[in-house]
């Protein structure tokens, strides 16, 4: 607590690190000390920014200083507080200074699927313009090459280098290739009027460099989880704190670094020292070691991992635990198959004395998800699980969005193209191509290109190249867009019924439902493909209509030039761009809930370890602890031993954030076999970052009731403890299918992996009792391919 107070009213004229481990209250010290700067400093919301690492934490901090500040007087302004995430900030900054770095201010943020897109052009028009390539065939550029030029990329952007900035190894062709494909797609992102969510800081960067003045009334930066940041948000942050003198505050943690893939980089917090001491400011760092979350138990085991299982360099940590909560053991279950797994934890979070909303399930992949999902609604109990942007990649989503991006914009040619390529039949390749040359010759001569103009005199002149079919496909495409914008203005009606009006006359309108309907896999009925895709829509609906817009302001600006296009791009904040940048800019995620109907047990939650950051709960468990799931197979595979090492680390520093989660009860499990994945039949291992030291903390659990529950007594012994579970098991797998074997139909699942059992431990059919041939014998005895179930009743 003296150490929360120490952070607290650290001399403001001083940079401040606060960095401390989980649960020490880092979140809460860096909210206290925006509410000193505002009382105590009379600091103006206005002259603070503060970074948070989702949008959803800004809000929680938000939330958190109004009740702080509830009795303060004079009242604070709280919505004039800088607050967002950094993409978030960037973006704001951009729309309205970018004009002195060229930049129109009506930009669109492009998504994973605009970039990829148009990187995906930009490899099309290299390979045929090289030497003796076919003038008749189609360059062929797969998503392997796709990803791994947005790779480099995002990796240089996120380093703050522009293409001609790279620094060029002449003697590497391939990575000049690479550096030519980056000026490229720079190119073609800025003729679409588009910028990627890179370019939202490398452009902020850039321009902040060259005008750093545009944020002069800034009189204090905060930084929430700094470990996260990128070498561009470090630069950015020296930026934003230029004009106070560097009057900054982070806070952050090492050991939680988990976001390495997007190139962040916890050396920040050593460069962040070097950078000021130099310039001889004074470097003021406070630890917190107290812990107000987890037991000790849960705090020894965490540590442990981290410790014995890191191989990169770290100063151990001794925290205490500050809670009054029995300190129970930290439990282990080793389960013969997902399903098993998932069957426990659903008995457990049945059976246990908390709240379901006490309650969290955290998976290091999502598709852990779909066994646990199952036997939650097996067991009627209620659940929110958080999807990251899975959402987002549904067909009827992306469409809708498409449709939206070209109702917010006449230039936006991407959102035009896709959503128009789909909805209208009849417009094929010849005539999309046909009006992108239109749009491209008409901003070649200077102007902005727009699609909607160019439509519009295609349906007016019945221009030629196009059929009857297309035409009036394209006829009812601009009416469309013209009524939904007509709907948008109407200012006698309140903004979310505009919203809920415009949106579901496109829905009718395009035949969206239909189109996509036909479209669907069909391992769904129609009527379930239908329903799933109404229902999808109304959520997208429902996000629209509910959104609100950012409501802080940028600091004023007295330069006039930039106070007009100020005024001239209140045009493109409206709603819907405001939305639709939303999107991109947020880790937007989505919650689907279980169909129960909520009551005063809340709901378990389900959720990855990246979407569990800076949360916390009573209870907590993780299951799918085994190699080649967590740490996955492909870090485990990798080749190159530095980069083993280094994202072994990080799958480390992961189950050390989950574990931390956790405040009285963690359950860690594992299974051997996966059960309805693929054609998954590989026998799992306990993960490698708790076998050995850790699993000497954990307690194993006896399972009375649950037969099929491998009761490990230590990771050495597992493999004879398996073989005894498979006899014990095949015994009662016997057992089972002597008795009902006269009802077979009726339970097919449960014979087929009977039959299968005892199969593979006798070595005899078990049906006929015959010995198996050589080919069946492999098969069952895991050898072979996997078998498929054989038919029953024979
Ligand atoms: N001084 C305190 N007294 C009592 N409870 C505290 C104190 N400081 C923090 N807490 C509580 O401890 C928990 C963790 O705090 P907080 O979320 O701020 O930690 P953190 O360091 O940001 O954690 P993490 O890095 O794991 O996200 C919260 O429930 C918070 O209310």
């Amino acid at each position: 607590m003296l150490d929360q107070y120490r952070a607290l009213v650290s001399p403001t004229s001083d940079v401040l690190q606060v960095l401390a481990g989980p649960g020490t209250g880092k979140t809460r010290v860096i909210t206290a000390r925006v509410a000193y700067l505002l009382c105590v400093e009379h600091l103006a919301p206005e002259d603070i920014i503060v970074t948070t690492f989702t949008k959803k934490a800004a809000n929680e901090m938000k939330r958190r200083l109004n009740e702080m500040l509830v009795d303060y007087s004079p009242k604070i302004q709280l919505n004039n507080l800088f607050i967002g995430t950094f993409h978030s900030i960037c973006v704001r900054i951009l729309r309205v200074f970018g004009s002195k770095i060229e930049l129109d201010s009506r930009f669109k943020i492009a998504d994973e699927t605009d970039s990829k897109q148009l990187i995906k052009r930009v490899l099309q028009d290299k390979y045929s313009d090289a030497p003796g390539a076919s003038t008749t065939l189609v360059v062929k550029v797969t998503d392997k090459d796709i990803n791994e030029y947005k790779y480099f990329i995002s990796a240089c952007k996120s380093k703050a280098l522009f293409p001609d900035e790279v620094p060029l190894d002449l003697t590497d062709k391939a990575f000049e290739d690479h550096i030519y494909t980056y000026k490229k797609y720079q190119h073609s992102l800025r003729t679409n009027n588009l910028i990627d969510f890179d370019d939202c800081l490398l452009l902020a960067y850039k321009l902040l460099k060259k005008y750093p003045t545009c944020l002069h009334d800034i009189k204090h930066v905060l930084v929430d989880e700094f470990q996260d940041t990128n070498l561009v948000q470090l630069e950015l942050m020296y930026l934003f704190g230029l004009n106070s003198h560097n009057r900054v505050t982070v806070v952050g943690d090492p050991d939680q670094s988990i976001y390495g893939f997007r190139h962040a980089e916890a050396n920040n917090f050593y460069r962040m020292e070097n950078y000021y001491v130099e310039r001889g400011a004074k470097v003021m760092k406070v630890q917190l070691d107290e812990n107000y979350r987890s037991t000790s138990n849960i705090l020894s085991f965490a540590e442990t991992v981290i410790d014995s299982k890191q191989k990169s360099k770290r100063e151990p940590k001794k925290l205490k635990s500050n809670t009054k909560k029995e300190n129970l053991p930290v439990y282990f279950d080793a389960y013969v198959n997902n399903k098993e797994e998932a069957r426990r934890i659903a008995e457990d979070v049945r059976t246990l004395d908390y709240k379901y909303s006490d309650i969290a399930i955290l998976i290091r992949s999502a598709f852990l998800s779909r066994m646990i999902e199952q036997e939650l609604i097996h067991a009627n109990i209620p659940y929110i699980i958080v999807h990251g942007r899975s959402f987002w990649e549904l067909r009827e989503v992306k469409l809708m969005v498409d449709y939206l991006r070209a109702i917010a914009s006449n230039v936006d040619w991407l959102g035009y193209s896709r959503s128009m390529e789909f909805v209208i039949t009849g417009l094929g390749t010849k005539s999309l191509q046909s009006i992108e040359n239109d749009f491209e010759s008409r901003r070649g001569k200077g102007h902005a290109g727009n699609v909607y103009k160019i439509i519009k005199s295609i349906v007016k002149e019945d221009r030629k190249g196009f059929s009857t079919k297309a035409r009036e496909g394209l006829r009812k495409y601009v009416k469309t867009i013209h009524k939904a914008r007509h709907i948008l203005k109407n200012e006698s009606k309140e903004m979310p019924k505009r919203l809920n009006k415009m949106f579901d006359l496109v829905v009718e309108q395009s035949n969206l439902i239909e189109l996509v309907c036909s479209k669907k896999s069909k391992a769904k009925s129609e009527e379930e493909a239908r329903n799933d895709i109404t229902e999808n829509l109304n959520e997208l609906k429902n996000q629209l209509i509910t959104f609100a817009p950012a409501e802080q302001v940028l600091p004023e600006d007295t330069d006039k030039e930039s106070e007009r296009l100020s005024e001239e791009s209140k045009d493109s904040s409206d709603i819907l761009t405001q939305f639709l940048d939303s999107i991109y800019l947020y880790e937007q995620t989505h919650y689907k809930q279980s169909k129960e109907n909520d009551n005063s047990e809340g709901k378990v939650t389900i959720t990855t370890i990246h979407g569990a950051k800076g949360l916390e709960w009573p209870v907590v468990f993780i299951p799918g602890l085994a190699d080649g799931i967590f740490p996955s197979k492909y870090v485990l595979n990798e080749p190159n031993s530095k980069k083993r090492n280094a994202t072994m680390d990080e799958e480390c520093r992961c189950l050390y954030v989950a574990t931390t989660r956790a405040k009285e009860r963690l359950y860690l499990s594992y299974f051997v076999e996966a059960e309805s994945f693929w054609q998954d039949t590989e026998k799992r291992t306990v993960s490698s970052l708790i076998k050995g030291r850790p699993m000497k903390l954990v307690e194993k659990r006896k399972h009375s009731n649950y037969g099929r529950a491998v009761g490990f007594a230590s990771a050495n012994k597992k493999a004879a403890d398996f073989e005894k579970f498979k006899s014990r098991n095949a015994r009662m797998v016997v057992q089972a299918y002597k008795e009902f074997s006269h009802i077979p139909t009726a339970v097919p699942v449960v014979f087929t992996t009977a039959k299968k059992r005892i199969s593979r431990i006798t070595g005899l059919n078990p049906v006929t009792g015959a010995p198996l041939n050589k080919k069946v014998k492999r098969k069952r005895l895991g050898m072979g391919r996997p078998m498929k179930p054989y038919p029953l009743g024979k």
